[in-house]
């Protein structure tokens, strides 16, 4: 398997606190991969510094082979890495399909529209995006609520819709953070269908933080464990539940498997 995201010994340092110390793991074309720990393990620090909302304090970080430490976020979403937020983070008072349209065009400039979109190319662009992103609506179960103002939508609605926006930008990884998190258990395992359709549908990988057990174990290939900054266990669903590492961390705080 190709390596499509490589994270290599990165450090992230916050005053005195080693919120991430010497962290290693890749995430293979095709992969599913869940990035667990208990609070404060350092797992969204990790998001932030690989989608690059800040940066490492040391270590390197390539994407399809090349470095993307220093980039601005909207440059890695543009290279195909893009990250969904543990808050929802639609326009509310947009519509649900005008929100999916943003994701598509999100790394493109005002200025750049503007005199791109009057060619006929252009134009023809704009048509088959707009069916794009009525294709993930259909896979987000969104279609019926096309119209609707985002703000309208129920939590659970809300959440599908980040995850719409982000595919809009056709990802080769997708990152979600904490994408279950609030919903009821019904809900969170539809979501975790729906998770599973999209990676196989849109062949994209996935990097997946979620303290939601039951989901990452039943979705993920291979997980990652964080604890106090440090990695302490990579493997499989069946080998992280039952290594002593990982269930004495999480001992006291919540419950592996
Ligand atoms: N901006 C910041 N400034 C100072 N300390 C921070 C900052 N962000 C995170 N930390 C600290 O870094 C450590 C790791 O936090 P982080 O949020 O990455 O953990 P987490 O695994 O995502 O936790 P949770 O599961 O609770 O979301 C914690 O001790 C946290 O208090």
């Amino acid at each position: 398997m190709t390596a499509l995201l490589e994270v290599d010994g990165i450090s992230r340092r916050f005053g005195g606190l080693n919120a991430l110390k010497d962290v290693s793991f890749s995430v293979n074309k095709g992969e599913i991969v869940g990035l667990i720990g208990p609070n404060g393990a350092g797992k969204t620090t990790c998001f932030n510094v690989v989608s690059g909302v800040m940066p490492p304090t040391a270590g390197a970080i390539r994407f399809k082979g090349h470095s993307i430490v220093g980039k601005k976020p909207s440059a890695i979403v543009s290279e195909g890495l893009v990250r969904t937020f543990q808050a929802t983070t639609v326009f509310p008072d947009a519509t649900v399909i005008e929100n999916v349209m943003r994701g598509a065009f999100a790394t493109t400039s005002v200025s750049m529209l503007s005199s791109v979109f009057n060619t006929r190319a252009a134009r023809a662009t704009l048509a088959a995006t707009g069916e794009r992103c009525d294709v993930l609506l259909g896979r987000l179960q969104l279609t019926p609520y096309r119209e609707w103002r985002a703000g309208e939508l129920s939590y659970g609605g809300q959440r599908r819709l980040g995850v719409a926006i982000a595919l809009a930008a056709n990802p080769q990884l997708l990152m979600l953070d904490e994408p279950v998190a609030g919903l009821n258990p019904e809900e969170a395992a539809e979501f975790g269908r729906l998770i599973r359709e999209i990676h196989e549908t849109e062949g994209v990988a996935v990097l997946l933080v979620e303290h939601h057990m039951r989901l990452v174990m039943g979705l993920c290939h291979r997980i990652v464990v964080l604890d106090h900054g440090e990695l302490i266990a990579e493997g499989v669903p069946a080998d992280i539940r039952a290594n002593r590492k990982v269930i004495e961390a999480y001992l006291g705080s919540e419950e592996v498997g």
